[in-house]
């Protein structure tokens, strides 16, 4: 259990919404559908209602200090059953990568394997006391496009499981290319942190407003959005 997930959940109700996709840019085909994971019907481009407003904020505020520059929506609700497609997946692609099968890897092996998956991406539980964040709607997945449209190069990939994941990775670096990754970053951090979000300690393109992690970051003692449906 992280730490996090100690916080209680009052369930304050609020419905989820369509994020207005004509307001910022998205990934297509969405990332995990491209993978064959299944919404049953539901859509990644979910979040509650208050989220959605505070999204629409920060794009605002980058928008009016950086014209031309756009939020890019990679992922935003996942259903339960989506958490544990992408964790399955990512522990078969580990699998791959080391040219092994599953049958060929010890018990320990296999931990260590896990333990690597668990560091990015959070359990799918199914306890309503400990959801995944972005099964409450309230967690959004994002990074920036410049005036071209091109991706803003952040340093690293969203979703890499490696140490440039986190967010302070080139803060100290004197490369100046690697200044302006940290620079980007701190930029993304602070549109969001103004609009209310807060962001992963481990994870630079992970915000969240109203769950378990964004009231653990924030020091308040409870989180108002628990897992939806
Ligand atoms: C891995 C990334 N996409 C992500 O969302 N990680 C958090 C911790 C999660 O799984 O909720
Ligand atoms: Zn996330």
């Amino acid at each position: 259990m992280k730490p996090y997930q100690q916080i209680p959940i009052s369930e304050c109700g609020e419905p989820l919404v369509s994020i207005p996709l004509e307001k910022f840019a998205v990934m297509s085909p969405h990332p995990y559908e491209k993978l064959g994971a299944n919404y049953q019907g539901k859509s990644p481009y979910y979040l509650r209602k208050r989220v959605v407003n505070a999204l629409l904020q920060a794009q605002t505020f980058l928008q009016q200090n950086y014209p031309g520059t756009n939020i890019l929506i990679f992922d935003a609700y996942r259903p339960v059953a989506v958490q544990q497609f992408m964790v399955d997946y990512t522990f078969a692609s580990v699998v791959k990568q080391q040219g092994l099968t599953p049958e060929q890897l010890s018990e320990a092996e296999k931990q260590a394997i896990w333990q690597q998956v668990y560091q990015i991406w959070a359990v799918p539980s199914e306890n309503p006391a400990t959801p995944p964040p972005h099964s409450t709607g309230a967690a959004v997945d994002i990074t920036l496009i410049d005036e071209t449209g091109a991706i803003i190069d952040m340093g690293g990939q969203i979703d890499e499981m490696s140490e440039r994941s986190q967010p302070n990775y080139y803060a100290q670096s004197i490369d100046v290319i690697k200044q302006n990754y940290h620079q980007k970053r701190e930029l993304l951090k602070q549109i969001m942190i103004n609009a209310g979000f807060s962001r992963h300690p481990g994870e630079w393109w992970h915000f969240s407003l109203g769950d378990q992690m964004w009231a653990w970051e924030t020091k308040q003692a409870i989180a108002y959005y628990g897992r939806k449906f």
